[in-house]
């Protein structure tokens, strides 16, 4: 090694084995995560306060990318934005627990300010509850800025809020601006800039996520038996199937099923150098919404084709002219000379009565061209080869397209087409494509086989194998043909290198089939497969605006029990909160009313009960809930309204352990008085009630104020029932009170109650009282009161004579010295003269003195009534002016009551 070489390891830090254990354990997840995250389109949340601008933003923002306009803006939108990135925009309701569910679910959060009014209380509550739930991404969005006209104070005001925000998001975040509204939407330069910011984000891992799959469902379908289907991709991590599931906010449901069905938004896996789109590439996918003239409502989906294009020109012509023969073969020529796609459309146009009159009143009807509905005829036998490509095109079928359409749909006839499958089956065609649609809702280009595939779902009963598929067999029968049509191709193929490129790509494509049926065999639904969800029995009624969040049902998270956690009151929080006092508590998927106790840890580790939580500090809450893992954030609140009167948020916590049972101890304190002393032995009573009570507490530690320590003996005959004997360290006064410090188990209570629509909520005690009109209950003892206190004169300590000869010397009683006052005392004592012995003028003079002292002393006796009596006057004042004060405030309030009911009557009046 050169000696510059040595340098250089030198001067590099010195990474530790343990650093780069952790550095590699990030670099992994971090790429890991990158990887999956790839997969689901990205999930943005768009919070803001009533009128901030969110349906704007979120249509804006599908105009850039699509440059589709959305009509009217229902449920999630799905955009493609590059070749390799999907975005999902929600817009959140200002409704707490919507707010608290999209919290857990957003990968980013777009919150909107409005700087015409500023900072909103939904803004910190939602912040709050990001916080909790795990932090994910999030932007800050500052609307309505044309608001302010002069430019200086405009850019103060963007100063501020960006501090604020800094502040608020703990400052790695950024807050965009936009400018200005123009015919509905935002400036395209905002735009632009903020969507490039959303593309190019990288995703912090969020473990709650990482660690729980979930279906944001964009599209739901409700059949009158209650069955509902909900489409949506999957998020978070891998979804292992199980029976259960859980709908956020609803509760637990059996899956009926649970299929991979085609991606309406796919990636573009072609391997060119661009990653823009073209514009048939871009694509929007809002099925609540109505984009353009497509409509999707809970039973179906809707096309409205606009009638010109549709509209055969000689349609118009009288049919009567028409019966010459030459010109019908002409048209039959002409209409056979079209796309297929068109002629169905137009065939399904001409169709005046649904399938099922049809087959009431024919037996055999002709649904589509080609194939018949033959109900009791026996199944057409064909020829194997027939019978193969069949059952391979249902196989594909199978995992692409799971769609059944029952024998006896009934489509509308007017301009607006049944589209739930429809649609794929015309926007298939290409070339028909720019004839009848005008919205470019799909363009997507498949094969010609495609259509049968889908024409062979509006046949009933025609394939009868259909039903049973020997899946191993055609697996391998299509594996083998596929590649026996290589093998062809290969030996055709004259350039070697397309043939190899091909070659890689059918064998990528292979094997992603094969893992993709193994998978789905297993029951693994990897991030970001578009599934559907049937469950039975879907008795809880959705809201489209609402989020429908489906959770796999964790084992062991839907199970009960007491879950202990360290809470915090929220600082804006109004009121602090009470023990055994109803409260909300939002927990990993389930949303719950519970009874929780407060409690805080005492040195030896006992869980002392408080009777609320403190005011700036942590302390413990126990409840009876569901469980969720070890450090998992919880927020809580204390009703579900959604006035916005004061804070909504109670508190926030984290959980720590969860168990059967908690022994949360209260402190008693038991008083009792001695009645009798002796020596060091005391009787005592008031403490119990009871000797059967004396006889459980024998034994236990008593002490009285002093500090006197002692312990319960036996009960005692003498005073009244539940007296004790007790012995004391030293012998005790008769006026010392005696403590004994017990504790006592709480009970918690096995409350629980999931949140669902219609949930009837248990009342806190505040709500009681106000709706019961009680008012707080007054206890004097509970009171502090102003304490009198009488100095305690103790006897001079005087030490017996005999016990004092036998004292060491350092002990003994000396002469005593004595303070200056004393002396002068005792020399005064000393010189007075005996009042037998004094002189006559000596009389008087002690006479004179000691009438001057009466005077005098009369004289303070005076001054001091006086100045009581002036201390009362002075009060009487004060209160006689409070009460004047209370009458005028009361009298201008009655005043202006009935001014306000003038005012209401007067304007009925008019109105009438
Ligand atoms: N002047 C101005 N108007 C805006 C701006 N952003 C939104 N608006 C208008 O504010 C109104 C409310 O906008 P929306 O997008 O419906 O707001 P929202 O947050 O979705 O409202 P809710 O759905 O009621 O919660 C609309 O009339 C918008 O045109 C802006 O930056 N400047």
């Amino acid at each position: 090694m050169s000696d510059s070489e040595e340098e250089q390891v030198k001067q590099a830090p010195i990474i530790k084995p343990h650093q780069k254990q952790q550095k590699d354990f990030y670099a992994e997840q971090l790429q890991a995560n990158e990887e999956a995250e790839s997969q689901a389109p990205l999930l943005v949340v768009v919070q803001g306060p009533k009128g901030s601008g969110k349906t704007t933003l979120i249509k804006s923002l599908v105009k850039h990318y699509t440059g589709q306009k959305i009509k009217k803006l229902v449920g999630p939108v799905t955009v493609r934005s590059n070749k390799q990135h999907r975005v999902t925009f929600v817009e959140c309701p200002s409704d707490i627990n919507a707010m608290s569910d999209l919290s857990k679910v957003a990968d980013l959060a777009l919150i909107l300010i409005d700087a015409s009014i500023g900072f909103e209380m939904e803004t910190f509550e939602y912040l709050s509850l990001l916080n909790n739930h795990g932090f994910p991404n999030v932007m800050g969005v500052l609307t309505h800025i044309d608001f302010f006209k002069d430019n200086k104070q405009l850019r103060k005001t963007r100063k501020k809020y960006k501090k604020r925000f800094e502040y608020e998001t703990g400052g790695n975040y950024k807050l965009f601006y936009l400018q200005a509204l123009k015919n509905e939407y935002y400036l395209k330069q905002d735009i632009h800039n903020l969507a490039r910011f959303i593309s190019i984000i990288k995703i912090a891992p969020v473990r709650w996520k990482t660690e729980h799959p979930f279906i944001l469902a964009d599209r739901y379908e409700q059949s009158k038996d209650n069955t509902t289907t909900f489409y949506g991709y999957v998020r978070g991590c891998t979804y292992r199937l199980n029976d259960r599931i859980h709908f956020v906010g609803q509760g637990d449901y059996y899956i009926d099923s649970f299929e991979e069905v085609l991606d309406p938004v796919e990636i573009i896996t072609t391997q060119k150098k661009h990653r823009s789109l073209k514009d048939t590439e871009k694509l929007v996918y809002a099925p609540m919404s109505s984009v353009g003239a497509l409509t999707i409502d809970a039973t179906a989906g809707y096309i409205t084709i606009p009638q010109p294009i549709f509209t055969e020109k000689n349609k118009f012509v009288n049919n009567e002219e028409q019966e010459d023969d030459e010109i019908e073969e002409q048209e039959q020529e002409q209409e056979q000379e079209l796309p297929e796609g068109v002629r169905m459309v137009r065939e399904l146009q001409q169709m005046t009565e649904g399938i099922d009159k049809q087959l009431e009143e024919e037996e055999d009807v002709q649904l589509l061209e080609g194939f018949e509905l033959e109900e009791d005829k026996p199944i057409k036998k064909k020829n194997n080869q027939q019978q193969i490509q069949q059952q391979r095109e249902l196989v594909r079928l199978k995992n692409r397209v799971n769609i059944k359409i029952e024998n006896g749909t009934v489509m509308p006839i007017t301009d607006t087409l049944l589209a739930t499958d429809l649609h794929e089956l015309i926007y298939q065609n290409k070339n028909s494509i720019n004839e009848f649609d005008s919205v470019r809702y799909l363009p997507k280009v498949q094969e010609r086989e495609s259509y049968r595939e889908i024409k062979e779902l509006f046949v009933t009963g025609f394939y009868g194998q259909t039903d049973v598929v020997d899946l191993e067999n055609l697996e391998k029968q299509i594996e083998e043909e596929e590649l026996e049509e290589e093998q062809e191709n290969k030996n055709n193929n004259q350039n070697q290198k397309d043939d190899n490129q091909n070659q890689k790509e059918n064998q990528q494509e292979r094997q992603q089939l094969v893992n993709q049926l193994t998978n789905s065999n297993l029951g693994l639904y990897k991030k970001g497969t578009y599934v559907k969800i049937v469950i039975k029995d879907f008795s809880s009624s959705v809201k489209d605006d609402y989020p429908m969040i489906l959770a796999r049902s964790e084992v062991g998270e839907d199970n009960l029990g007491f879950i202990k956690i360290r809470i915090k009151k929220h600082r804006w929080h109004s009121n602090i909160l009470k023990s055994n006092d109803p409260i909300i508590i939002s927990l990993g998927w389930r949303r719950f009313q519970t009874i929780p106790i407060y409690c805080v840890q005492d040195p030896n580790d006992r869980l002392r009960f408080v009777k609320y939580t403190p005011e700036y500090d942590y302390c413990y809450a126990i409840f009876y809930g569901n469980f969720a893992p070890q450090g998992t954030g919880l927020v809580c609140t204390q009703s579900l309204s959604n006035k916005l009167s004061k804070f909504r948020i109670a508190a926030t916590g984290v959980v720590l352990e969860m168990n059967h049972q908690f022994d949360v101890m209260k402190k008693l304190k038991l008083v009792g008085e001695p009645f009798k002393v002796i020596k060091n032995t005391a009787f005592i009573k008031g403490m119990f009630n009871s000797s059967l009570e004396v006889a459980k507490f024998q034994g236990g530690l008593i002490k009285t104020v002093s500090g006197l320590r002692g312990h319960i003996k036996k009960p005692s005959k003498l005073g009244p029932d539940g007296s004790f004997r007790a012995t004391f360290e030293d012998k005790i006064q008769m006026s010392d009170l005696v403590f004994c410090r017990t504790w006592v188990r709480m009970h918690i209570e096995r409350f629980y109650r999931l949140i669902t629509n219609n949930v009837k909520l248990m009342k806190t005690m505040w709500e009681l009282r106000q709706e019961k009109q009680i008012p707080l209950e007054f206890k004097p003892d509970s009171t502090y009161q102003d304490q009198e206190r009488v100095p305690v004169k103790f006897a001079p300590l005087r030490i017996p004579n005999n016990l004092q000869q036998n004292l060491p010397f350092e002990s003994k009683e000396k002469v005593k010295s004595l303070s200056f006052r004393e002396k002068l005392r005792q020399q005064v004592e000393k010189n007075l003269p005996v009042k037998s012995n004094m002189t006559d003028k000596e009389k008087e003079v002690y006479s004179l003195i000691q009438r001057l002292n009466t005077i005098k002393n009369e004289k303070e006796k005076k001054r001091e009534q006086k100045d009581i009596q002036k201390q009362k006057v002075k009060e009487a004042q004060i209160k006689g002016q409070k009460q004047h004060l209370e009458e005028g405030k009361r009298k201008y309030k009655q005043q202006k009551q009935k001014d306000k009911f003038i005012k209401q009557v007067k304007k009925q009046q008019q109105q009438q």
